[in-house]
């Protein structure tokens, strides 16, 4: 199996006092953490908490970001990191009027152009269409899929490099529950098997048991990292959704977080 670059020494990502101002506002604020290799890490928290920005920042494509923030032993937005990171957006972006072998062929060019590669684009094609499951499929338009197997495009597409580090936002979002499982047995496969770093944000709580590793956000901050076992022992809680809700009446009654809910409600699709 293919091994996508598994390194016992740095974490994948490190932080400290990354702060991302949006429409004059601060949405993150100062957060400090890091993310270990070869592991799965989810982010999560409400919406609106600043999962999507966080994960903008770390694939370079934030503005407005102060601090620090390494990815892969490099400052995030380094040219040289695109081909090492798979990063797989709330919204697929495939092509409708292409198959799904299409799809992936064309996104392989780009990655691999050139004749002297032609088997290689092959080779990697075939591969993440088995690894998203969707050989049955390969030859069916993008625009006759359901809404889950476009997005296991999407995320076969950010597979076609083997990167080392995979950013998913909220990838399982309106998936039935089989397909919920498939993908994190796959998850799991490429942070075990392969060596890959798995970032993976969602707002279901019930998803962070399947994690490594967590970072729980809210309102713009880290309300506590670490093992779901852990997290769960530190509060006395019987699950991570639990934990969070202990957590965030701690925050309250030490006076940490928060600015007013109200001054957080813009709408997400004017961020983009
Ligand atoms: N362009 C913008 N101007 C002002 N505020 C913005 C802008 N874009 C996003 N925000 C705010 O930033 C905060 C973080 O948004 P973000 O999309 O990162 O949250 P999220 O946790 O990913 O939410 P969701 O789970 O709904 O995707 C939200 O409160 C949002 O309203």
């Amino acid at each position: 199996m293919m091994n996508y670059g598994r390194d016992p020494g740095d974490p994948a990502v490190q932080a400290h006092d990354l702060t991302v101002a949006r429409g004059g506002r601060t949405v993150l604020d100062a957060l400090a953490f890091d993310v270990p290799r070869g592991r799965i890490t989810g982010l999560l928290g409400p919406s609106g908490c600043g999962k999507s920005t966080l994960m903008r920042a770390i694939v370079g494509t934030q503005a407005k970001v102060t601090g620090t923030l390494d990815v892969l032993g490099r400052p995030a937005g380094d040219p040289r990191l695109r081909p090492r990171i798979g990063y797989v957006t709330q919204d697929p972006s495939v092509y409708d009027d292409l198959t799904v072998r299409q799809n992936l062929d064309y996104f392989a060019a780009v990655l691999h152009p050139g004749r002297a590669s032609r088997a290689r684009r092959r080779e990697s094609v075939t591969r993440v269409i088995e690894d998203v499951d969707l050989t049955a499929r390969a030859d069916a338009l993008a625009g006759n899929l359901s809404g889950g197997q476009r997005s296991r495009v999407s995320l076969a597409v950010a597979l076609l490099g083997a990167p080392e580090l995979l950013v998913l936002d909220e990838p399982t979002v309106g998936l039935d529950p089989v397909l919920r499982r498939d993908l994190w047995q796959l998850f799991h496969t490429l942070a075990t098997d392969r060596g890959a770093t798995l970032l993976v944000s969602s707002h279901v709580m019930d998803e962070a048991e399947r994690c490594h590793r967590l970072l729980l956000m809210r309102e713009g901050r880290i309300l506590a990292d670490g093992a779901p076992d852990a997290l769960r022992d530190r509060t006395g809680s019987p699950t991570v959704e639990a934990a969070f809700l202990h957590l965030v009446d701690e925050a309250g009654a030490t006076g940490r977080p928060a600015e007013p809910a109200a001054a957080r409600t813009t709408p997400k699709e004017s961020a983009r």
